[in-house]
């Protein structure tokens, strides 16, 4: 397979807290083959998204994205949309924190893991994995190690081996430089060049200009999620000289021309390397004396040149990149926003006694309930309490899902009789009940995980408790312990998702990005564990840092809690409804 990226109206939305919002697209547009294209933008103009979108990580909202003649996602089996697996084979993507992926014990292995999905016989594998390594400048003896032991900038090199092992047509980079050596790349330089002069072709998101530009054949410009049309790398160059984002070495020969300092271009490109400009300047200081470059008269040109620089630049940029606002496409991103409130904005709201408090006496007033009616009440009262947060359910509607089968089947499983063979219905209906008031308990604090922040938990402890101070209660080290839970348990789902990513990635699997096959599922477990125990270590750390734990220190408070007449609502709402639970409880 072979051929360009073309994008047609390829649009991707991420749940938001008023519903959805979009964070890149439409896109239009191709990429080449056989071209190194740089992505470039301000933080946060949805270049990694981008290239997540081209790798299938990201689902589409809307339009769609192609390799070749080949479209990216496919209607599979029950019409669900299914990644094309020869598109995934002939693309390579190295996110932005590549490092930190590993699943296997060992270096060898890790390349094992990204060669599965190709097939190859062990010996193509094993002069695969020399030659990859041998690129990236990584030692042969590093083969037998855990990758989790190399350093920072080895474990990106090896990142960029495992990808260049697969020999993919496309790579799809993420700030590749970041973390490297200058050894590291030069070999980084090399391998793009020997991968384009191969005929494949690279797209790569940066903010390293000095170290890319010399070798891009194109530029594109991200800007609030719109991708600006891709134009030659010494067009862009030549507009864009003296952006700060420009290569130094070019905004530099820029000034000094403008300074009338002569300097012969060198030979390489418009974009000389910082030590080719070196080398220019001094041979021309040698051939005319030391006298010619004086700073005042520098300073001064300086200031001219950069006025008319900035009205040629705002020229050039108006002709060069014409494109719709995104302003303009707001009016379509408004059909996705549903008018849901979002538990970040209810977070500061409520005082978290309040919200615990009123869930503790609903979740003992559901799981009362022995009768099919209490529970139905139960899923009713839970319905229109939930109903404003749905947004922060809908991540979770698969896990929900699942626990409904659970229990399903674990009430089958209750009801089965085995002298005589039989189907008991009184014994799988009493399983039914139970689990079910665990389902609605577990639905009223799926929220309360958004509603309810980590520092306002923490707060609420040292506040109420914190008197028990005086009786050498450790109250600190408790709300220490409380935070690090509360701010573990989202943790466990986005790193969970990160890992999930990476393996998906490297798998080449084609279902949607959340749900990982079950092939997939044991390679990720133990790392994503190992991860989350680093994140633990960190983030206790950060927390004691701040004084937080510490008896004898004084943690750093930014507020203070304070019980409104909101609060008074929420809890008289909770009991009412808990009384009613109850009363049913006792009439049914
Ligand atoms: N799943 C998501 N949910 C909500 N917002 C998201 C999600 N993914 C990305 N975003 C937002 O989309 C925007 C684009 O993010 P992206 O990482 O693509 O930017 P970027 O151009 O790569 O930035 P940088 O140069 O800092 O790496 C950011 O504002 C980010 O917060």
């Amino acid at each position: 397979m072979s051929g360009n990226w073309t994008f047609d109206d390829a649009a991707v939305y991420a749940a938001a807290e008023y519903g959805t919002k979009r964070i890149i697209g439409p896109i239009d547009g191709s990429f080449e083959q056989g071209r190194i294209t740089l992505l470039v933008g301000a933080n946060g103009a949805g270049k990694s998204t981008l290239l997540e979108m081209m790798a299938g990580l990201r689902p589409l909202h809307s339009g769609s994205v192609a390799l070749g003649s080949s479209s990216l996602w496919q209607k599979g089996k029950r019409r669900k949309m299914r990644l094309d697996r020869n598109v995934l084979l002939h693309t390579g993507i190295s996110l932005q924190h590549s490092e930190s992926q590993w699943f296997a014990p060992k270096v060898s292995d890790e390349f094992r893991f990204s060669l599965k999905p190709y097939k190859l016989p062990e010996a193509e594998q094993e002069d695969r994995m020399r030659k990859a390594m041998e690129a990236t400048g990584l030692p042969p003896q590093l083969t037998e190690n855990d990758p989790w032991t190399l350093s920072g900038g080895q474990q990106r090199r090896l990142s960029l081996a495992c990808l260049i092992a697969c020999q993919p047509q496309w790579l799809l980079l993420d700030e590749p430089t970041s973390g490297l050596d200058t050894a590291g790349i030069s070999q980084l330089l090399d391998v793009l060049q020997a991968h384009r002069e191969a005929g494949g072709g690279a797209v790569i998101s940066t903010h390293d200009l000095d170290v890319l530009l010399p070798i891009a054949d194109e530029v594109a410009v991200m800007e609030d999620g719109l991708l600006l049309q891709a134009v030659p790398a010494a067009e862009w160059a030549a507009v864009h000289a003296s952006d700060y984002a420009a290569p130094q070495a070019l905004r530099v020969l820029k000034e000094l021309r403008h300074a009338r300092f002569e300097l012969s271009q060198p030979d390489t490109a418009l974009w000389p390397s910082l030590s080719e400009l070196a080398g220019a300047i001094a041979s021309q200081l040698a051939a005319t004396g030391h006298g010619e470059l004086r700073e005042p008269k520098l300073m001064q040109k300086q200031q001219t040149a950069q006025g008319a620089d900035a009205g040629r630049e705002r020229q050039a940029r108006s002709v060069d990149y014409d494109v719709e606002s995104p302003h303009q496409s707001q009016e379509a991103d408004k059909v996705n926003i549903s008018p849901q409130i979002g538990a970040g904005g209810l977070a500061s709201r409520f005082d978290p006694r309040a919200l615990i408090l009123s869930y503790v006496l609903l979740a003992a007033a559901v799981l009362m309930q022995g009768t099919w009616p209490g529970i139905g009440v139960a899923v009713v009262l839970t319905g229109i309490a939930l109903f404003p947060l749905r947004a922060q359910i809908r991540p979770w509607i698969k896990v929900i899902r699942a626990y409904s089968i659970m229990i399903a089947a674990i009430a089958f499983i209750a009801g089965i009789q085995l002298k005589p063979l039989g189907f008991e219905w009184t014994n799988a209906q009493f399983t039914l009940l139970r689990f079910s008031g665990l389902l609605v308990v577990m639905l009223l604090g799926l929220p309360m995980l958004a509603m309810v922040t980590p520092l306002r938990v923490q707060r609420a402890i040292e506040q109420t408790f914190g008197w028990l101070g005086r009786f050498k209660v450790p109250v600190s080290s408790v709300a220490l312990t409380v935070t690090l839970i509360f701010r573990f348990i989202p943790l466990l789902g986005s790193e969970w998702q990160r890992f999930a990513a990476i393996a998906h990635a490297r798998g080449k699997a084609t279902t949607q990005a959340g749900s990982l096959p079950v092939s997939m599922l044991f390679p990720v477990v133990i790392p994503y564990i190992r991860s989350l125990l680093r994140l633990a270590e960190q983030l206790a750390d950060a927390l004691e840092a701040r004084g937080i734990g510490n008896p004898n220190g004084k943690p750093t408070r930014g507020f203070k809690l304070r019980f409104a007449a909101r609060d008074a609502l929420l809890m008289l709402a909770a009991l009412l409804s808990a009384s009613l639970l109850f009363y049913l409880n006792a009439v049914l």
